[in-house]
């Protein structure tokens, strides 16, 4: 559990920043300059809020009314930063080692597990100039947990990689998730990765908190508009594979209310849980049935609310089953359908919009539901 709850300032810019997280990973996601790198700074001691808490799993780390303020090596955050921030004349086996000895901790990881799950046994005898930005990325998140972090703390680690080290790079990230088993703090910009990683999402904007909670409910919430994004807005659904169709490629993923949708190229097995990021833009909607249309994916739910907006575009949030799904429709569209709260609709998700980026595998719990697991 990761509590937070500061006011402090650098320069002239203010933040107020309060939230709690349970474990896994929480995001903070936010503009450019809207606070994020200074509420983790402050997390991680670098810089002093003027007021308030922070704790991490009950261990606090700063209590300006207790008078605590931790060193931020006594704070125990691995610190992952847009630069991997490697020692160039250190081997990359060296870069790990070091910093066990720096965590002064023995902690619960060895190198060679950490090697492993990070897949860099091939680089340990290399040195930090020979290697990609991905490769050096998956070092520096091997060093900060080879510090014997209480919380790992991830400032755009991505950012400074092009989309194909990304993609690389991201299921390691799914995995450090399930196999780390310490909290994660993931600083980004990129609607994508958060979607993907996160059980937590905090929306950061002019230095304050304008949403946290479990992912799928702050996604769902067409009212952020600018502030998640609209371009990338969209829902996230969780479900498992029930059937693999390799004749077509085609994998089909129960939604838990009896329906399911069909994704092409997922590299998953059956039986594992799924999480897939709709974007809004990917949707459409019918008020009957469509028949003889190419799109696979007709998912019965009921409109919720419908954005009201004056330009020519309008986002309407639909039930489906427990979870949800946005579309965004021109305005003229959902006047013609006559789209109103409580409708049966059906929304139409072109499979090929479903890339494999945009799914992955689900993280432990979504929605603190169990069942969901
Ligand atoms: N040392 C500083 N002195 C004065 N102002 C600062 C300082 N550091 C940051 N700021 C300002 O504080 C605001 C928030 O910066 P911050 O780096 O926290 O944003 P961010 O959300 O992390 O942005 P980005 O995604 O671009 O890294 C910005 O307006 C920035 O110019």
């Amino acid at each position: 559990m990761i509590e937070v709850d500061i006011k402090g300032r650098v320069g002239t810019f203010s933040v107020e920043a309060d939230f709690a997280a349970p474990s896994g990973v929480t995001s903070l996601f936010g503009q450019s300059g809207a606070g994020k790198s200074t509420i983790t700074n402050m997390i991680a001691g670098l810089l002093r809020p003027d007021k308030g808490r922070i704790a991490v799993d009950g261990e606090v780390l700063f209590d300006s009314a207790r008078g605590i303020n931790l060193s931020v090596r006594k704070r125990r955050v691995g610190h992952v930063f847009q630069d991997a921030r490697l020692f160039p004349h250190l081997t990359v086996k060296s870069n790990l080692t070091f910093a066990r000895w720096a965590g002064r901790r023995q902690g619960s990881r060895s190198v060679d597990e950490v090697v492993e799950l990070l897949g860099i046994a091939h680089l340990l005898a290399r040195k930090p100039g020979n290697l990609s930005g991905g490769e050096r990325q998956r070092v520096a998140i091997g060093r900060a947990l080879l510090s014997a972090p209480r919380l790992l703390l991830m400032d755009e680690p991505l950012a400074s990689l092009d989309q194909g080290r990304k993609s690389d790079i991201l299921p390691y990230l799914d995995r450090l998730r399930s196999e780390a088993g310490l909290p994660i703090i993931y600083v980004s910009h990129a609607m994508e990765e958060v979607a993907r990683l996160s059980q937590t999402l905090v929306i950061v904007s002019g230095g304050r908190i304008i949403a946290h909670g479990p992912v799928a409910d702050v996604l769902s919430r067409v009212d952020l508009g600018r502030a998640t994004g609209r371009h990338e807005a969209g829902a996230l659904l969780e479900g498992h594979v029930t059937r693999i169709d390799d004749t077509w490629g085609l994998s089909f993923v129960d939604l838990r209310d009896g329906q399911s949708m069909q994704v092409p190229g997922l590299e998953a097995k059956l039986g594992e849980a799924i999480r897939l990021r709709i974007r809004a833009r990917d949707v459409a909607i019918a008020v009957e049935k469509p028949t003889g249309i190419s799109i696979r994916n007709l998912i019965s739910g009921t409109v919720r609310t419908i954005t009201d907006e004056t330009g020519p575009y309008t986002e309407v949030l639909c039930t489906v089953g427990k979870q949800s799904l946005r579309a965004r429709l021109t305005r003229a569209s959902a006047n013609e359908l006559d789209l109103k709260s409580g409708r049966q609709v059906y929304l139409l998700v072109k499979s090929v919009a479903i890339d494999r980026r945009q799914s992955a595998p689900a993280p432990a719990v979504l929605n603190g539901d169990a069942e969901m697991a």
